[in-house]
């Protein structure tokens, strides 16, 4: 739906439509994933705080998982510092993993728990290290260009892949009515620190909590054709053929992977979302239409 024809609408009406979807997600875990394209300026900042706080008052548990891509660039580049990205992976060497933890962990992470105070909320900052919430070791990305040979296996440095979740620490957090916000640092099983694209961690983290929906916010309206037409529901093999003929690139590809994995994880529904829409989260979850694109295992294409 246009977003400025909810605005044109009678308050009571939209009340209303939410009813049904406020009783079906009460005291659900819904897992947003809060990525670094979507932190555009200060009012679609606060209002994503709005959103979550609002959530959680309804009596649904949101649970975020941020990004900070962008962020993270900034500050390497101001480092003299340039990134290359492997399959939307980008290559952490040991200084890095350094500024990575920082701006994760630190300025971003802070910056959305105060945000969301600041509206009411109560949010803890969390990094895959506090109790032990992921355990991760180094990722192998394959990349096969040619067909004809076999897959190439490349080293990401300190890219790490998920190897399980801990959720009890969450589970404590929002049974007292904390907000857990959660950034994409893993550890490894000798205390190393990995850096986890913030995607995979959301998915993982939706399947340990059983989510009923995983949200992820970018800067796009959600998966987009050759013509830039939003595919409004996708399955599986429709996103392996947009992966292989490169229409689905980048960033995009962690995105549909990630939300294939929580589905086969037992996640009810994932939606890829276009974060820049003013409270993009409520009009995903409590309008008739929602926006972007869903994902299917074995579904519509
Ligand atoms: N088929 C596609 N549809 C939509 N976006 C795509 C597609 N292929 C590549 N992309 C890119 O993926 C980006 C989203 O991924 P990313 O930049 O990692 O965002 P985020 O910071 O939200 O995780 C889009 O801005 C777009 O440039
Ligand atoms: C391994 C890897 O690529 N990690 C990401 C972590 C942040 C992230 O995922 O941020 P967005 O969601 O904003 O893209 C990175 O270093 O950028």
């Amino acid at each position: 739906m246009n977003p400025s024809a909810v605005a044109d609408r009678n308050v009571a009406d939209i009340l209303v439509e939410a009813l049904p979807y406020i009783q079906q997600f009460s005291t659900k875990t819904i897992v947003i994933k809060y990525g670094g394209h979507a932190m555009v300026d200060d009012k679609l900042k606060r209002d994503f705080a709005n959103d979550i706080t609002l959530l959680k008052y309804i009596g649904i548990n949101p649970v975020v998982v941020h990004g900070g891509g962008p962020q993270i660039s900034k500050v390497l580049s101001a480092m003299g510092i340039t990134s290359t990205f492997i399959r939307g992976m980008r290559y952490t060497d040991d200084a890095t993993m350094d500024v990575v933890e920082m701006v994760l962990g630190g300025k971003v992470n802070k910056d959305i728990v105060a945000r969301i105070n600041q509206e009411g909320g109560r949010a803890v900052g969390l990094t895959g290290k506090d109790g032990s919430l992921i355990l991760a070791e180094k990722m192998k990305i394959y990349v096969q260009d040619d067909q004809e040979k076999p897959p190439e296996i490349i080293d990401p440095g300190m890219v790490g892949d998920v190897v399980s979740v801990n959720p009890e620490i969450i589970h404590t957090l929002t049974a007292k009515g904390f907000i857990p916000i959660i950034a994409p640092v893993g550890v490894g099983k000798n205390g190393e620190t990995y850096n986890i694209n913030a995607d995979v961690v959301a998915s993982r983290i939706a399947a340990s909590l059983e989510a009923e929906r995983l949200i992820l916010l970018t800067d796009v309206d959600g998966v987009l054709d050759a013509d830039n037409a939003l595919v409004s529901s996708i399955n599986d093999q429709r996103i392996g053929q947009m992966i292989g003929n490169k229409e689905i690139k980048g960033g995009m590809i962690p995105k549909v992977e990630c939300a294939l994995t929580a589905l086969k994880r037992g996640v009810k529904k994932t939606h890829i979302i276009n974060g820049k829409i003013p409270h993009a989260v409520l009009l995903e979850l409590f309008t008739d239409s929602g926006i972007g694109t869903q994902v299917f295992v074995n579904g519509p294409s």
